[in-house]
């Protein structure tokens, strides 16, 4: 099933047609005989906040591993890109060579679906956070963000003598990364906590250093998995503003996975509606809120059913507009289709 992504009435070419920084591409991942997610196309807009919503069970986490190469997909194609546009010759050669990126001076285009996660995460420049928190909890928060920056910091210290040694080029490196955990700390109001043990932090401030932790890789991509789940609504309020500061200042394009759909109407840009596997939706907050085929997912109605959406819209459009859809992940059937992360 093909759904064509939709606008609201008067919009104009939304950027994930226009500038798409990731493009999934008929994906398909098979868990032996269960299709986990049944060839799924989207494209997530370069600088945009994008969601991927669903009930429990949908296949929004397995996307995320095809995307960040926890899973290699059973089929398609996942293209992310460094610079403006399609790209679509470069991506074409690639596709045809056997290859797996292409870089040339800020452009770049790389197959995701065909490199470890580790690549993923260096080249691509792909960031992930988890369903469940994977802090260093033994670790200061400051470390946190240190080791974050392993890598850089590696290379600045020629593969250990440069470090040893102190030499200068290694001394600058080594402060630039301490300025910025710093900066991301101050972002996240975590300045006060940063000579702290990572698992002594209440659990919101644990989201939020996550999200510090992957910035500080300076991602391109920020795939976030469900970073409003257990906050309270005035940690859910700071995540908002965060996440908005991080596309608008840093123009880094953020995915993320949420149930809390106050979280996702109010900042998406882009969302991207998954049931049982398939798309069943693509669109802005507008067009997917008030999409028959997304109410009748979240309520457990069969599509077959003949359901009096004007009548039951209004309610419905408050409903997932507004609460914590905590009581809404279970369908209407009171079947969980999720399993544990
Ligand atoms: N490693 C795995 N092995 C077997 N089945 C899996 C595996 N991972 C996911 N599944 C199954 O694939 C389907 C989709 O799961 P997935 O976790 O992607 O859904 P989800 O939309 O992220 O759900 P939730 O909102 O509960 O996190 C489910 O039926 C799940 O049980």
């Amino acid at each position: 099933m093909t759904t064509e992504p939709k606008l609201s009435a008067g919009a104009a070419t939304p950027r994930w047609q226009a500038d798409p920084i990731l493009s999934v591409e008929r994906l398909t991942m098979r868990f032996g005989g269960l299709v986990a997610v049944g060839d799924v196309s989207f494209d997530v807009g370069r600088g945009d906040i994008t969601a991927l919503i669903g009930p429990n069970g949908a296949g929004k986490t397995t996307v995320f591993n095809c995307v960040t190469g926890f899973y290699k997909p059973t089929e398609g194609r996942i293209v992310m890109r460094h610079g403006a546009g399609r790209q679509d010759e470069t991506v074409r050669q690639l596709t045809d060579s056997g290859l797996r990126w292409k870089k040339e001076g800020d452009s770049g285009v790389f197959l995701l679906e065909r490199m470890p996660d580790y690549e993923i995460a260096s080249k691509a420049r792909v960031a992930r956070t988890f369903q469940n928190i994977r802090l260093f909890g033994g670790m200061t928060v400051l470390e946190n963000l240190l080791v974050a920056q392993h890598n850089p910091l590696v290379v600045a210290s020629g593969f250990t003598f440069g470090g040893i040694l102190g030499l200068p080029s290694y001394r600058k490196s080594e402060r630039e990364a301490i300025d910025k955990a710093v900066y991301w700390l101050e972002r996240t109001q975590l300045v006060d906590r940063a000579d702290d043990p990572a698992a002594d932090l209440p659990y919101g401030a644990q989201r939020r250093l996550e999200i510090a932790r992957a910035m500080c890789t300076d991602p391109h991509l920020l795939c976030l998995d469900e970073p409003a789940a257990g906050l309270n609504p005035r940690e859910s309020a700071d995540l908002n503003a965060l996440l908005k500061f991080i596309r608008d200042e840093h123009k880094t394009s953020v995915l993320l996975i949420e149930h809390d759909m106050g979280v996702v109407m109010e900042i998406s840009d882009h969302i991207i509606v998954l049931d049982y596997g398939v798309k069943i939706s693509d669109g802005d907050a507008e067009s997917v809120k008030t999409d028959p085929k997304v109410i009748a997912a979240y309520l457990g109605v069969e599509e077959e059913e003949d359901i009096d959406v004007p009548e039951v819209l209004e309610d419905v459009v408050e409903t997932i507009g507004e609460v914590a859809v905590g009581s809404l992940q279970p369908d209407a059937k009171g079947e969980n289709r999720g399993g544990d992360k």
